[in-house]
């Protein structure tokens, strides 16, 4: 394992759209909860399967809804019980909450990366959406950063929000893109049941876009970032070359990584696990010298087959055929032949060297072609 993803689940609000594991801020036991986590990454590491990580990823939730003494108390206890010295260190951030203090604190402890979620440029829109913060705070917060010296900065965008219209995007796509950045995420909003927006849409009170109009808009956002020189690398990330995310291709990979957290996933030494989302349930077997996972799997060779191609399409580039073959000693082309044949006939998938890979017309329909690569 060279990855490490740990979990900050406080908001100082709450988005109308959001369904990751996330608390109210106010009134939690952030500080006990800081103490477990150093307690997890001391009972969990396996310093025989990992001499030095190569990414750790900061997220949540909101990392930087933690005041600065927290922040401070966080970061040392990353560095003083994980093995880091070298590699990719990012923190997520809310554009709203991100001091410049707590920037020194975050330079100081050597985060290198920050992900900050933007989500739209309209503030009409980011108000529709819950959000706390506005145009300005972005505009703010970033240039805080960079001149702090922070220069492997991304941001977030969502598109196909409620009322949202094509020529809306585009102004925040325009308004994104000249910020110049190394990296930028474009997901399509995802209406996850328990959220606000769930419950507003089974009211018939939520005005999406149609398909086709977020069909539109993924197309001009891949349009307006391959204009700008930000090559795609993944189904909702583009960067400048070398600014990919390292941590976050570990996961299309397939490879391992410690998820440290409440509601965190991980994967060590062949068994996926999530721990456990509620705090409580979280901080409890911790005290008692336990591990807090709440399930765990160990993928069957069939799902790691599977897995492979399903996390691996999600990259532009596609699955490596010659690496597929060494880590299975199998031949993808025999496991998954009439996934192939069908999927590359319907013109979603194309074989281009030693890789498969998703065509442009896939990448609109990814979670089709993902399905057809289940084995029965
Ligand atoms: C879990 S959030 C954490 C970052 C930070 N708390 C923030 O919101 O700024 C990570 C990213 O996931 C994306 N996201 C969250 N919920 C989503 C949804 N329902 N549909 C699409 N994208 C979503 C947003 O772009 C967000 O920035
Ligand atoms: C939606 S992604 C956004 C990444 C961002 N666009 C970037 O380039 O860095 C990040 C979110 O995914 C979730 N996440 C990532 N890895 C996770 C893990 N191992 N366990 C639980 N949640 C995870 C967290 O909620 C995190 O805030
Ligand atoms: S989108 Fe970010 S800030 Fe909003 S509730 Fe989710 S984790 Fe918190």
């Amino acid at each position: 394992m060279k990855a490490a993803y740990i979990h900050i689940p406080f908001c100082e609000h709450i988005c109308y759209y959001c369904d990751f594991n996330k608390f109210f801020l106010q009134g939690q036991p952030v500080d006990e909860y800081l103490q477990s986590l150093f307690q997890e990454f001391k009972m969990t590491f396996d310093p025989t399967a990992t001499k030095e990580l190569e990414t750790i990823f900061v997220g949540g939730g909101t990392p930087t809804a933690l005041n600065e003494r927290q922040l401070e108390i966080l970061c040392k206890g990353i560095r003083e019980n994980l093995p880091f010295t070298k590699g990719e260190f990012t923190f997520e951030a809310n554009p709203g909450d991100l001091t410049k203090e707590k920037l020194k604190i975050l330079a100081h402890y050597g985060v290198n990366r920050l992900s900050f979620g933007v989500q739209s440029f309209n503030n009409d829109l980011l108000e529709k959406i819950g959000r706390s913060h506005r145009v300005q705070d972005v505009y703010r917060s970033i240039e805080q950063a960079q001149e702090l010296g922070f220069e492997n900065i991304s941001i977030d965008l969502i598109y196909a929000l409620p009322q949202q219209t094509l020529a809306d995007f585009r102004d925040t796509l325009q308004k994104a893109l000249e910020l110049n950045l190394p990296h930028y995420s474009g997901y399509s909003l995802i209406v996850e049941p328990k959220t606000i927006f769930y419950n507003l849409m089974r009211k018939g009170k939520l005005p999406l876009p149609s398909e086709d109009e977020e069909a539109d808009m993924y197309r001009v956002l891949m349009e307006e970032m391959e204009k700008k020189g930000l090559q795609q690398y993944e189904i909702s990330n583009f960067s400048r070359p070398g600014y990919e995310s390292k941590h976050n291709l570990i996961y299309w990979n397939n490879e391992e990584y410690y998820g440290f957290g409440a509601g965190a996933h991980g994967y060590i030494n062949g068994v996926r696990y999530s721990n456990a989302g509620p705090l409580k349930k979280y901080m409890e077997p911790i005290s008692e010298g336990e591990r807090p996972v709440f399930t765990e799997n160990s993928p069957t060779k069939k799902e790691m087959l599977e897995e492979e191609m399903f996390l691996g399409l999600r990259k532009i580039k596609g699955v490596s055929v010659s690496h597929f073959q060494n880590k299975f000693t199998l031949d993808p082309y025999q496991v998954f032949q009439p996934a192939i044949k069908n999927m590359t006939e319907r013109g979603l998938l194309e074989i281009q060297h030693d890789h498969i890979r998703l065509t442009e017309k896939g990448r609109f329909l990814g979670n089709e072609v993902f399905q057809a690569f289940l084995l029965s």
